[in-house]
């Protein structure tokens, strides 16, 4: 075995890059960091090596070549720089795969190309990740690369679920159908809940609730995926931080036609400017909370319409896999939110589903249940750790290609 075994894992977004150094050997993770507010007037490095404590710079970052050589520094400040001889590849989130990429996949001139002729698809996702492939590429072309994308563990959905109601031909002809996202969260939480419950992941039946900044919910029987909520593009299925999920689409429509909006307008509507945030000005459930305690009704609304959602596709998934094993709530709202996780399950008792309260109260940052022992579904707050799973898939590439 090379004694290269650590993996650089990036997840680009549009104003940001998450990061991690995880060495494979043992599965530790040897820095973590975010830089945000690229190409803003002021940026922020916020980097957490395992050795010591969290270092927090303020400075510009017009670009993500400007992003990614300052974690660079800070890596190598640590003496773990990107020309470490233990670094064996550097892993990429990448959001939307399409038909063409369903596997993690090393990155080639060809597969960069591929990424590129899906950005229509993932207008807010796919150009970051690019941006983040190519500069990683460009300081380090000796090692091996690969994407892991967001779509892969969906693409197990039957055809009846991955299908819209539309005429065939054209679906065909524009690469119509449900593709969905956060593939790498669904895919680690359902395993490490069956884990927690002591099963096979093929002897359980799960229901994801992956609740972030974008959100979506899967189910997933036996370890694959048969549904989940967000389709073509991350803006279906659940009310998100700034996106709307599911509408009638004869909304946009009559934005067009009868309010003279223009395609570009009505994008930026329902993408950035809906959800929680459209609703009552607040995209943060925290901020939420925090007016919903001063009795502030928009607030309030907000939530509910959240609520109201979550709830119904919790009820459609439940008859979708017929016999559910266990609920499961995960990222940045799911893991914190006891009133997110009580209020998307209360009454649910004929259904087999009973949250314990104080259980559900206490926070913690490992895999717990929070369901009453008489419950017959399980409720779990699993932490999702899409870096570790991106780690984890790109290092078994790297491994397969040597053989
Ligand atoms: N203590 C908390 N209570 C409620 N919501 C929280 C809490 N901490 C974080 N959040 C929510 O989590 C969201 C971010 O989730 P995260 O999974 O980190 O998103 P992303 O990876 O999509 O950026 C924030 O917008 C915030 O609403
Ligand atoms: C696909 C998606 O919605 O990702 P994020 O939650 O990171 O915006
Ligand atoms: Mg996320």
């Amino acid at each position: 075995m090379s004694d290269a075994t650590r993996v650089l894992v990036l997840n680009s977004g549009s104003s940001s890059v998450k990061y991690q150094l995880i060495d494979m050997a043992d599965g530790a993770r040897l820095a973590s960091g975010l830089v945000e507010r690229i190409g803003e007037g002021q940026g922020r490095i916020a980097h957490e090596p395992s050795t010591g404590p969290e270092r927090d710079r303020y400075e510009p970052f017009p670009d993500h070549t400007a992003a990614l050589s300052a974690l660079a520094d800070e890596l190598a400040a640590d003496g773990m720089g990107l020309d470490s001889p233990h670094l064996a590849a550097i892993g990429h989130r990448a959001v939307h795969g399409g038909t063409r990429f369903t596997e993690p996949t090393l990155i080639t001139d060809q597969v960069v190309e591929g990424l590129r002729e899906l950005v229509p698809l993932a207008p807010l996702h796919n150009p970051a990740n690019i941006t983040g492939i190519e500069v990683a590429r460009k300081l380090r072309p000796d090692l091996p690369q690969v994407a892991v994308f967001d779509t892969a563990f969906h693409a197990t959905m039957p055809e009846y679920a991955a299908r819209y109601a539309i005429d065939k031909a054209t679906a065909d002809a524009h690469q119509i159908r449900r593709y969905g996202f956060h593939g790498t969260s669904h895919q680690y939480v359902s395993r490490r809940t069956a884990e927690l419950l002591g099963k096979a992941p093929e002897a359980v039946n799960v229901i994801v609730l992956h609740l972030g900044n974008g959100a979506s919910a899967s189910a997933v029987a036996g370890g694959r995926c048969v549904d989940t909520s967000m389709g073509l593009t991350p803006l279906e299925g659940l009310v998100m931080g700034t996106r709307s999920g599911d509408l009638d689409p004869a909304i946009l429509l009559h934005l067009h036609r009868v309010g003279g909006m223009s395609v570009d307008e009505i994008d930026a509507l329902l993408n950035r400017r809906s959800g929680l945030l459209g609703l009552c000005g607040d995209n943060d459930m925290r901020e939420i909370g925090r007016r919903m305690g001063e009795g502030d009704p928009e607030a309030r609304l907000a939530f509910d319409i959240y609520i109201h959602r979550l709830r119904k596709y919790i009820g459609a998934y439940y008859a979708v896999l017929g016999r559910v094993d266990a609920i499961v709530f995960t990222a940045g709202v799911g893991e914190n939110s006891a009133a997110v996780r009580e209020a998307s399950l209360a009454g649910m008792d004929a259904m087999g589903i009973a949250l314990d309260s104080v259980r559900n109260a206490v926070r913690g940052s490992t895999p717990r249940l929070i369901s009453a022992d008489s419950s017959r579904v399980a409720v779990a707050v699993v932490p999702t750790d899409e870096e570790l799973e991106i780690a984890q898939q790109t290092f078994a590439v790297v491994r397969r290609t040597a053989e």
